[in-house]
């Protein structure tokens, strides 16, 4: 089972920012965005989590997941923004409303003990009573992430989700959507701008310029003339414990 992106175009304010993107990603799969800033890595997962004007075309399974209703959607996908605002709910109200699209007025047994299960595995019981306007960009940033991950959805869309955690944190952050992704055959698309985490974390790769995706495949396709034509750098490349490493 694929999520099938169909030809999509999306214009914002009358600008065309994407035109002809059209891919599919196989359950189990996390995969990488690259791009220059502004190309439109942030308008297509947005256009996907339908928070666009522009709908339609966005298939799993044959069925496009623009046309079930908004809750329905809620379950089926999560998406996180490249920032974060904080409130007034404590952490741990936060996580359980991540759990909202299961339950109408109290949370269940069920969503409780997700909501616990999480706060162990991210380490974010120290701060589980704090008011989430009271933490730090990271840990804010860490916390949205968990709450969209407690939801259990089928579809990750991640935008830049380690921007503003140190080392450790990313790769808590990355291990544990990497691992979530193949133990429940999901499928993760995530924008990130370090390219040897993303050699580290991601299973394919889509490249993306003038408004559509260049190329797209396994870390084959990450090569010096590649992120030469992306992000006009010259790089290097070698290979590290069998792993290809980027040298900038
Ligand atoms: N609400 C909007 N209205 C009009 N134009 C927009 C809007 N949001 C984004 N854009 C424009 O769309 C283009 C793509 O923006 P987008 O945020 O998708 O880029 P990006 O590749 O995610 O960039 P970055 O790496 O900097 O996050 C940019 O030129 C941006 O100015």
């Amino acid at each position: 089972m694929y999520l099938v992106i169909d030809n999509i175009k999306v214009n914002l304010k009358s600008k065309e920012i994407l035109n002809n993107v059209t891919f599919k990603v196989k359950r189990g799969e996390v995969v990488g965005i690259l791009g220059k800033n502004g190309v439109g890595k942030s308008t297509l997962l947005k256009y996907i989590a339908k928070l666009l004007p522009n709908k339609g075309k966005v298939y799993l399974s044959n069925k496009d997941l623009h046309k079930i209703s908004n809750k329905k959607l809620a379950k089926k996908l999560s998406y996180v923004s490249q920032t974060q605002n904080g409130g007034f709910l404590s952490v741990y109200e936060t996580l359980l409303l991540g759990r909202k699209p299961y339950f109408s007025f109290s949370p269940s047994k069920e969503d409780i003990k997700k909501v616990e299960q999480i706060i162990e595995k991210l380490n974010l019981k120290d701060i589980q009573n704090k008011k989430t306007n009271e933490l730090s960009g990271g840990e804010l940033q860490k916390v949205m992430i968990a709450k969209e991950l407690v939801k259990q959805s089928e579809i990750l869309l991640f935008d830049e989700p380690t921007n503003n955690l140190d080392i450790k944190n990313q790769i808590e952050i990355l291990d544990y959507i990497k691992e979530t992704t193949k133990k429940n055959n999901l499928i993760t698309l995530i924008i990130i701008h370090d390219i040897n985490l993303s050699l580290k974390y991601c299973d394919k790769f889509m490249m993306i310029k003038d408004k559509k995706i260049i190329y797209e495949g396994d870390e084959s396709i990450i090569t010096p003339s590649t992120l030469k034509e992306i992000y006009e750098i010259d790089a290097k490349i070698c290979i590290y414990k069998e792993r290809k490493v980027v040298i900038y």
